[in-house]
């Protein structure tokens, strides 16, 4: 049997099964038909459509799911009544994101279990808001202050307090964990005691010039000055130690060279306290933090939204959780639904399949049951789980694929591809078997298996994969817009020459629309759209949720906060090199040459351009405080010639996220002073908060540009993938929480808890894995022809049949 049709049996086998299903699916396997084959199954053994529950990861995909649903019953029957039937029934048929899915649950049962009745979901600016005030109460609550007091002492400033106690408000549980301050009065005394007698020694013993002896008494000096010093600035005193502690002295100086050997042990030792005692005092302020956040602020959060009827998107799980613990709904809901359907299994989090599993297990448990089968179907490839940063977790898949094949249940594994040609598939297959395991790997369960695609569509002989790889340039840049440049010519070409492209009964040739242009994030993103637009092609960028990394929108940050502090030189440089500006490095440079400085009310001296910059941020800085938060934006788009650049390149993108900034000042102005504004568009910024930029009408004939989470589930005839750097896997400063690992940690420098390290490593491990997964949705989404810019990444070798390894144009 030819794998083609064990992989039709397979499909069969699912869709038949009375038993419960994953299966498991690679890229372009058709997996929406998949799931319509299975309802429509259960359709045609009497299960009626209101007693199965689709669950999609999208809303997108759940209207799609409805569509062709709809389509497909219409086909079965004719007449008005019978179209009328399906369309009520596909109307109200329980098929939707779990987010929607939460929001039904709360809203029935919810009330009896302490949700408001009539509540509203917060937007995330209204939540932000709503936010902001509840920190600002809380921080004015006398409780806040004492404890607090001693993190501000250690250096900790309210700016990271604040970022660290939103980042916490988004945990679905507050950690509990240990850390006790250590007693820093008697290391003190210990220390500088001891180290007063190494002193005395070194006085008698070494000769004058000596490291050691001058090492030692610049110690003792350091305890004097503790001693003398607040207490209060012990811990951070303390922790900033970390220099001159490296033993020196030469033994020939000595007259008992083993009393320097004693010295230099000492020494030893005290570093390692000195390092001990930092982790200790960071553990304990993590500690501190947490108890405070998750004792005093969290309720109080939780009650302010709950006063107002409100609920945020997180509360919607979280709420849905708790309540479907309750048996009274768990039993409600699992006799509701005799068919449970999850799409894009691989990107759910723990807490979304506690609420699958209360769906089909019996109340009061969250076991699948060998006794209760044939309800529950799942769909995923553990290789497109690509939503870590929002909280999926692709070990939850590979806990619940064990526990499915244990308790009864099947794998069911489907490879017959649909989407790509086969030269396409053979370099996915090749690229992907020698980076992945073929069976799943319990060491690191984060590493998804991978067994190779079938092809439908046969190789020609075509050239249908191009890797493009050529030494980097100078700098990242310079290599983005050489692949950009070449990307543009080779798209120019293969348009003009009309590259025949599959349709359903034959080919046709290829146009802009069938293009994408796949990019792993939405930095420099600019280099490739100009590029394109620059030879005369027309472009489309999905608008993403990084509204607040826009480089006009970072600027319009920089601007807020310079006006509010003269002295922030790093804000004033911010604005004048951002788009509003557009001042070149070299053009500072020379002010800075002239004498110039960077604070605007000293505008004396300096190139004229900056300065003429400067004298107009004083002049806004003189009024900052009476003056609306639009009217800062107003000016800015008067004195700055950003509008007409961005229309000469019809840029309406950058053009709507203006006019969303201007409504969003105009908006928050109206309840905000100018400074709570500034502070909130400040954080967004610095914290990479994610939001939804503007949307843009789009051109009907235009090449896509769109980030990989954009491009899952979608496919195009060429896709270009471009702009592939490997992932950053370190760990950003300040909180976490692991729940896996079921610890938390703390990083401002310089402190650093005791989990650091470990939460670091495991960061590491699961965002390289990710970045793999990445591509691997990238490079599927390819129809016909597929191009591979590499530059960045480690040399591949030639081979591959309809491979090339190409050079610049
Ligand atoms: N049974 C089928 N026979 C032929 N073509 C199919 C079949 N099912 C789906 N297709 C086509 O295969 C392509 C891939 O289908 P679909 O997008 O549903 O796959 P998918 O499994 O969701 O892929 P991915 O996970 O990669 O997004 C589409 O062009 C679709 O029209």
């Amino acid at each position: 049997m030819n794998m083609e049709t064990i992989d039709r049996q397979e499909r069969a086998a699912a869709v038949e099964a009375t038993f419960n299903v994953l299966v498991e699916a690679g890229a372009g396997t058709g997996k929406t038909s998949l799931l319509i084959n299975r309802v429509m199954h259960a359709i045609d053994r009497h299960v009626p459509l209101s007693r199965m529950l689709l669950i999609t990861f999208m809303e997108k995909a759940a209207d799609e799911m409805r569509s062709r649903l709809q389509a497909r019953l219409l086909a079965l029957g004719e007449g008005a009544d019978h179209q009328d039937a399906v369309e009520r029934a596909v109307e109200s048929a329980a098929i939707t994101t779990i987010h929607g899915f939460c929001y039904r649950i709360l809203q029935e049962f919810g009330p009896d279990y302490g949700i408001p009745i009539g509540f509203q979901v917060l937007d995330e600016v209204e939540a932000a808001r709503l936010w902001e005030e509840t920190f600002q109460e809380w921080v004015q609550d006398s409780q806040f202050s004492p404890k607090v007091l001693d993190l501000l002492h250690a250096g900790i400033t309210y700016p990271q307090l604040k970022s660290w106690a939103r980042r916490i408000s988004h945990w679905r549980e507050v950690p509990v964990v240990e850390g006790e301050f250590p007693e820093l009065a008697s290391f003190v005394r210990r220390f500088a005691a001891e180290a007063r007698a190494f002193y005395t020694r070194a006085l008698e013993d070494a000769a004058p010039d000596d490291a050691g002896r001058g090492q030692i008494l610049a110690i003792a000096r350091e305890f004097d000055w503790l001693e003398q010093v607040d207490r209060r600035e012990w811990p951070r005193m303390l922790a900033l130690w970390t220099r001159g502690l490296g033993p020196k002295g030469n033994q020939k100086n000595w007259a008992h060279p083993e009393w320097l050997k004693e010295q230099k042990q000492w020494l030893k030792e005290l570093k390692e306290a000195l390092g001990l005692l930092r982790q200790q005092m960071a553990d304990a302020y993590l500690k501190m933090w947490l108890d405070l956040v998750g004792s005093q602020f969290m309720p109080l959060w939780r009650r302010a939204r709950f006063e107002k009827l409100a609920l945020t998107y997180d509360d919607l799980l979280i709420e849905a959780e708790r309540i479907t613990r309750e048996p009274k709904v768990q039993a409600a809901l699992s006799r509701r639904f005799s068919l449970v359907m999850v799409d894009e299994f691989q990107d759910t989090d723990p807490l979304q399949a506690a609420i699958v599993r209360r769906l089909v297990t019996p109340p009061g448990s969250t076991a699948l049951s060998p006794h209760d089968q044939g309800r529950l179907f799942l769909v995923g490839d553990p290789k497109q789980s690509i939503y870590r940063f929002r909280g999926a977790d692709v070990e939850t898949y590979a806990a619940m694929r064990q526990e499915l094949s244990t308790t009864g249940g099947r794998i069911i594994p489907i490879w017959q591809n649909f989407r790509s040609n086969a030269a396409i598939l053979a370099f996915v297959n090749r690229w992907f078997s020698d980076r992945w395991p073929s069976q799943p790997d319990l060491e690191r369960p984060y590493v998804p298996p991978f067994q190779p695609l079938a092809e439908t569509f046969p190789d020609d002989g075509r050239e249908r994969v191009r890797v493009i790889q050529w030494p980097q340039a100078r700098n990242a840049r310079d290599t983005r817009r050489m692949e950009a440049l070449d990307i543009a010519e080779r798209v120019a070409m293969a348009v003009a020459e009309g590259w025949p492209v599959r349709t359903k009964d034959g080919q046709r040739p290829l146009t802009f629309r069938d293009i994408a242009l796949v990019v792993p994030q939405r930095t420099e993103i600019d280099i490739y759209r100009q590029a394109l637009r620059e030879r005369g092609i027309p472009v489309s960028t999905q608008s993403g949720r990084s509204f607040f990394q826009q480089d006009e929108v970072r600027g319009m940050a920089h601007l807020f906060r310079a006006l509010e502090m003269p002295q922030d030189s790093l804000a004033v440089v911010g604005w004048l090199l951002s788009p509003w500006v557009a001042m070149s490095h070299e053009e500072l440079l020379q002010h800075r040459r002239l004498g110039g400085s960077w604070d605007y009310r000293e505008t004396r001296v300096g190139s004229p351009e900056v300065r003429e910059w400067m004298a107009r941020l004083n002049a806004w800085h003189r009024e900052f405080w009476r003056v609306d938060a639009e009217d800062v934006i107003i000016r800015a788009l008067h004195a700055s010639p950003l509008v007409t650049v961005l229309r000469e390149r019809e840029d309406k993108a950058a053009l709507a996220n203006l006019d969303k900034l201007r409504s969003l000042a105009r908006d928050l102005g109206d309840r905000w002073t100018i400074f709570e504004f500034t502070q909130w568009l400040y954080e967004q910024v610095h914290e990479g908060v994610p939001f939804e930029e503007a949307p843009v009408a789009q051109d009907d004939d235009a090449v896509a540009i769109s980030t990989v989470h954009q491009a899952k589930g979608l496919e195009w005839p060429l896709v270009i993938v471009a702009n592939w750097k490997p992932k950053e896997t370190y760990l950003e400063s300040g909180i976490h929480y692991n729940s896996r690992l079921g610890r938390a940690a703390l990083k401002q420098d310089p402190w650093q808890s005791r989990d650091w390290d470990l939460l670091e490593a495991d960061h590491r491990l699961r965002e390289e894995a990710e970045g793999d997964r990445l591509l691997y949705v990238a490079l599927t989404r390819a129809k016909d022809y597929l191009w591979f810019y590499a530059a960045f990444l480690d040399p591949i070798g030639e081979g591959e049949k309809g491979v090339s390894i190409g050079d610049p144009s």
